[in-house]
């Protein structure tokens, strides 16, 4: 990786990263070391103590602050010479807009949501940037590339939906713990604290003739003469005691079943309460209510005109302690093991507990393929010809010999006998023009891609528009960034780095991933005075052979370069355009 650190398109490279939390940190240190510059982060969160333990860029005296603000202060540390910008902000924002993800190379997501996911994907398509996607759960991780007409996009796949569970086994029959966390949360806690007129599964209406006369009351309203504890009692009792009962009745569902035990609050509370929000004390046995109700101890008297309604959230701790409560009566009840508090809060909040070492895996893997990001060319766009980017770009350092250029679907130029003429005029005519009067505009921002059917070559170029250019350092009047050769001036030394060209061409998809790969070639195997043949990148996404084929190296006593032809180049000729 050494040599990577000095690649111009890795220095050159302005990259977005969206989401500084588990891969995010990762993420950002290993860009930083891995010689990127120009690095631009989003994350609307601050900093929890929970994130601590695999967060690393953050400390306990960064609680509360902003993330993408203390990750880039942390890296600045180490990399002090880099760029670091940072958004506390949601990347969903309007001033995150097309326009806004154009500037970037590439786009870097380490998110933990679908919205959030699909929202950065519309807009790498909008932006035409290609965009790294990733994710981990536990042990498992990855990461996929979607670059606009080459590969898939993250929405072409579905997403597997969450795991539900029917509504029977929920409301009647729970056989394991999670079902009884589902009725928890879903159904009894919605019930209590959510929207009160909501559709509930939950058996909400009493049959018993004496309380209600009509057969149907909602024994969740409060009633004008209860007080707090006959009505804590009275939920309780409906459903863990009257609902179980009115279950068992029917006898055909516990033919094969353990048959559950109705849990009546008389049966496990004393006469008094004397319990404090799942914290049993022993010692303390009083009638002051607000001890016994979180309701009266948060000083509340109608908690859902007060607090509005709630939904379950898994950083709400009484959220998560009625929840493991009520989960844990049910069970009790069905005959199913208990469960702790934390054990039950990873199964409400759906967590699989983050692994440290899978973010740092999955962060290298996404710093891999942002490497493979496309060149970049800077260029007068208003001074410089077609020509002039043909000769001194793609003929002299590409080295295509039958190059086709297009710009999104439209053709600039292209080589080739068997051209109308009416054609070869028109691209006669390209020659001499700058390129922002092409017919197809190219300016600052453009991607051009540029393509040569006989080598099989295919390289994306990111045009960016500079006025001026040092004659004597930069005679061409132009500069590419990120085409990899092998660095002349290390002739003496006993080994030579030669990079494969291959590691800057345009974001590959991840079926046909291929790595950068640096190959130290010994004295022995080098032959100097050797023409370079041209590299095997390779646009078609078809090839997927990753291991280096072949050495080729043809003599005409031109140059001084070992090129190494990566790959078994598939030979299926690509269709021409138009
Ligand atoms: N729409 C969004 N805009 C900006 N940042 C987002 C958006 N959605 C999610 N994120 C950020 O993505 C990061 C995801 O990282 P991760 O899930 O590892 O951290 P976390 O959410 O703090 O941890 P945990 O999920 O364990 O609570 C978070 O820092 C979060 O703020
Ligand atoms: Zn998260």
């Amino acid at each position: 990786m050494a040599s990577l650190h000095h690649s111009s398109a890795v220095k050159a490279a302005k990259v977005l990263m969206v989401g500084a939390g588990g891969i995010g940190c990762e993420l950002l240190k290993t860009l930083a070391l891995s010689g990127f510059q120009d690095i631009h982060i989003i994350d609307m969160d601050t900093i929890e103590v929970s994130n601590l333990n695999r967060q690393f860029l953050f400390r306990q005296s960064h609680v509360g602050q902003s993330k993408a603000m203390v990750a880039r202060d942390a890296v600045l540390r180490f990399r002090p010479n880099i760029s670091i910008t940072p958004y506390h902000a949601n990347v969903k924002d309007s001033d995150f807009n097309v326009e806004f993800f154009k500037q970037f190379n590439v786009v870097l997501n380490g998110l933990d949501n679908l919205e959030a996911r699909r929202h950065v994907n519309r807009l790498c398509l909008a932006a035409e940037v290609p965009l790294v996607e990733s994710g981990t759960t536990g042990f498992l991780g990855q990461v996929t590339v979607h670059a606009k007409g080459k590969t898939e996009c993250y929405e072409c796949q579905p997403k597997p939906a969450p795991k539900t569970y029917p509504v029977c086994t929920i409301t009647s029959t729970p056989s394991k713990f999670v079902h009884c966390i589902v009725w928890a949360k879903d159904l009894l806690f919605a019930k209590l604290f959510g929207d009160k007129n909501q559709e509930n599964d939950l058996n909400v209406r009493s049959s018993d003739a004496s309380n209600s006369p009509e057969n149907g009351e909602d024994v969740f309203e409060r009633r004008d003469n209860e007080n707090i504890e006959q009505y804590g009692r009275r939920i309780y009792d409906h459903v863990f005691g009257y609902n179980i009962e009115v279950a068992l009745s029917n006898q055909e569902t516990w033919k094969n079943r353990n048959r559950p035990k109705p849990i009546y609050s008389r049966d496990v509370l004393p006469g008094k309460l004397n319990h404090q929000n799942g914290n049993v004390d022993k010692s303390c046995a009083t009638d002051d209510l607000s001890s016994v109700s979180t309701m009266a101890s948060l000083g509340l008297k109608n908690p859902q005109d007060e607090i509005g309604n709630l939904s379950f959230d898994k950083d709400d701790q009484l959220a998560v302690e009625f929840v493991t409560a009520a989960a844990n009566i049910r069970a009790a009840s069905f005959g199913i093991p208990l469960h702790s508090l934390f054990e039950a809060k990873g199964i409400a909040g759906n967590i699989v507990h983050a692994v440290a070492t899978t973010n740092a895996v999955v962060a290298g893997l996404i710093v891999i393929e942002a490497i493979k990001s496309p060149l970049s060319l800077e260029i007068n766009t208003h001074h410089s010809k077609l020509r002039d980017f043909v000769e001194k770009i793609v003929k002299a350092e590409l080295g295509m010999n039958s190059p086709i250029i297009m710009h999104g679907v439209t053709l600039l130029y292209e080589v080739g006998d068997d051209l109308e003429e009416d054609m070869i005029a028109n691209y006669t005519a390209n020659l001499e023009k700058v390129l922002s009067e092409l017919p197809s505009s190219v300016i600052g921002g453009t991607m051009l891609t540029v393509e040569d059917l006989q080598q099989e070559l295919t390289c994306n170029i990111y045009i960016k528009h500079r006025e001026e250019f040092d004659e004597e350092k930069e005679p061409d009047g132009m500069v590419l960034s990120g085409w990899t050769q092998a660095p002349l001036e290390k002739k003496d030394d006993n080994k030579k780095l030669v990079g494969n060209g291959g590691s800057t061409s345009t974001a590959l998809p991840t079926e046909g991933q291929k790595e950068v790969e640096l190959v130290e070639i010994s004295e022995e195997t080098e032959i100097s005075g050797k023409k370079r043949k041209q590299p095997g990148i390779s646009g078609d996404e078809t090839n997927n052979h990753n291991e280096i084929q072949k050495l080729d190296v043809v003599d005409d006593g031109e140059d001084d370069l070992v090129i190494l032809d990566q790959c078994d180049i598939d030979k299926k000729k690509k269709k021409r355009l138009q």
